[in-house]
């Protein structure tokens, strides 16, 4: 594209903000093709030689600020690959990386990604916490919601509850709670224009306040989650300074127990991606902490409480015949599942098992009155006294752990055929649930179920993740 497609009030913006030389650079900027960027999933891709395998198949580049985060070359449509329904990367804008490498989350804590969808960040911040702690990955659109549900899944991440919520509902229930908060806030999007021209048709400075009004209303609500010496950050894909650098002053005018610890910009002039806004605030430790305990204590009991969509239990004879059911078929056909970390829950016949941090015990009642379209990892569904395996469970399971694999390599025939949904021919000695698997490297990564009968493997990958054509 060229800058003459951009709009006049947003040129004159850049020129008042960086001056005419530096404008003019920003704005050249645009003649340059996009950048295409993914992030190697280390809850996955443990073994040198398959970062390898995707580092020649893409053509991968490393991103400077990002260490699994890689450029690749168009033409390679990493997003078509079967290693991406298997979930060894994310597809993910290069200069959106930077926002979580500097919130830094770390193992064990206790994270909330506001803005979560469709899961850039989160599947980021979860790879960090490698399996320890609790992640609330939050969503206010229930189709977002269900996208972001879905990334996280084929991410393979267990530690995520995925939750649909406006930013009131959750602060009235997660006090002063969080160490790490990631707002990715929704903005004007002037960062987007060369990724999605749409957006130019959208931005006007009426939008710009119309975006910095709600930012500052979801930021609120973000600080009256982050507990004394908790870290939030807060990051846009927008450019002008009434998004970014100024609500950030405004942050610090209002709430003195807050301090800035970092801001960083990325601009496509200067390095390569389409551009991000990031600051990190920390909250001060000792003014609040007596105040945090009362809070926590207080809106526990206060909080609004409606009827939730879909009643979890936590303590039942039914969850209690769900829980033996799943140990019992996990001895036999995943014996190398570890369900450690969480406590079950049981939605209707769906078992999941709800992850815990040392400080966090999100129980059913506390989310009560909010939609949780994902309460932790699925592990399956307990239907007529019967473990049926969720997809979820798979993606979470590494291909070693399962009694009966079968592996494909990436361009086989039968592979093709099993993502199209097609019935395979086994040998008529394999028998049971097996997992289908794509072979990356020396290892092989699952893809989704399949039961084994009569010489033939029947598909269960869900419906709506099968290739159409
Ligand atoms: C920039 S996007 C988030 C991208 C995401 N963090 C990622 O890395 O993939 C901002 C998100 O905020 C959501 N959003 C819109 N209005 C909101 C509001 N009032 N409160 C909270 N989130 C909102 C949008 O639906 C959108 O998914």
């Amino acid at each position: 594209m060229s800058d003459r497609s951009l709009p006049a009030n947003f040129k004159e913006q850049i020129i008042q903000m960086l001056g005419q030389e530096e404008g003019n650079a920003f704005l050249n900027s645009y003649e340059q093709p996009r950048t295409y960027g993914l992030r190697i999933n280390q809850l996955k891709l443990k073994t040198n030689d398959a970062i390898d395998e995707l580092i020649q198949a893409f053509k991968l580049r490393p991103v400077p600020w990002c260490s699994t985060g890689y450029y690749y070359e168009e033409d390679t449509r990493p997003g078509k690959h079967p290693h991406h329904m298997a979930g060894l990367y994310y597809i993910q804008e290069p200069s959106a990386m930077s926002a979580v490498e500097l919130l830094d989350p770390q193992p064990g804590e206790t994270i909330l990604d506001l803005a979560a969808a469709p899961g850039g960040k989160t599947t980021q911040i979860a790879a960090k916490m490698n399996g320890q702690g609790l992640l609330i990955s939050n969503e206010i659109h229930p189709q977002r919601a269900k996208i972001l549900a879905e990334n996280v899944e084929r991410m393979g991440i267990r530690g995520a509850i995925v939750t649909q919520a406006t930013p009131p509902e959750l602060s009235a229930r997660f006090p002063l709670t969080f160490d790490r908060i990631m707002l990715d806030a929704p903005c004007s999007g002037e960062g987007m224009f060369r990724k999605d021209p749409s957006a130019i048709e959208e931005w006007s400075p009426a939008s710009v306040a119309l975006c910095a009004n709600r930012q500052w209303d979801i930021l609120q609500d973000a600080i009256a989650m982050l507990k004394p010496g908790g870290t939030l950050a807060y990051s846009t894909c927008t450019f002008n300074r009434t998004e970014n650098e100024e609500m950030i002053a405004r942050v610090l005018n209002e709430y003195p127990e807050m301090r800035l610890k970092a801001e960083k910009r990325v601009w496509p002039h200067l390095r390569q991606g389409e551009g991000h806004y990031v600051a990190v605030l920390e909250r001060d430790q000792q003014a609040e902490e007596q105040a945090a305990l009362g809070r926590t204590n207080e809106a526990r009991a206060n909080k609004k409480r409606g009827k939730s969509s879909r009643a979890g239990r936590e303590s039942s004879k039914e969850l209690l015949n769900a829980w033996e059911a799943f140990t019992t078929w996990t001895k036999l056909d995943l014996p190398g599942f570890q369900a450690d970390g969480g406590i079950p829950v049981l939605f209707g016949e769906a078992l999941y098992l709800l992850p815990r941090s040392k400080e966090l015990n999100v129980d059913m009642e506390l989310l009560s009155g909010i939609k949780v379209p994902r309460a932790g990892l699925h592990l399956g569904d307990y239907r007529k006294n019967r473990f049926v395996p969720a997809h979820a469970l798979a993606m979470a399971a590494e291909a070693e752990d399962e009694a009966r694999v079968v592996a494909l390599e990436t361009n086989s025939s039968e592979l093709a055929a099993y993502l199209h949904g097609e019935t395979l021919n086994v040998s008529t000695e394999l028998r049971g649930w097996v997992i289908v698997a794509v072979k990356c490297g020396s290892s092989s990564y699952p893809l989704g179920w399949s039961k084994a009968s009569g010489g033939q493997l029947k598909n269960h990958l869900p419906k709506g993740l099968r290739l159409m054509h």
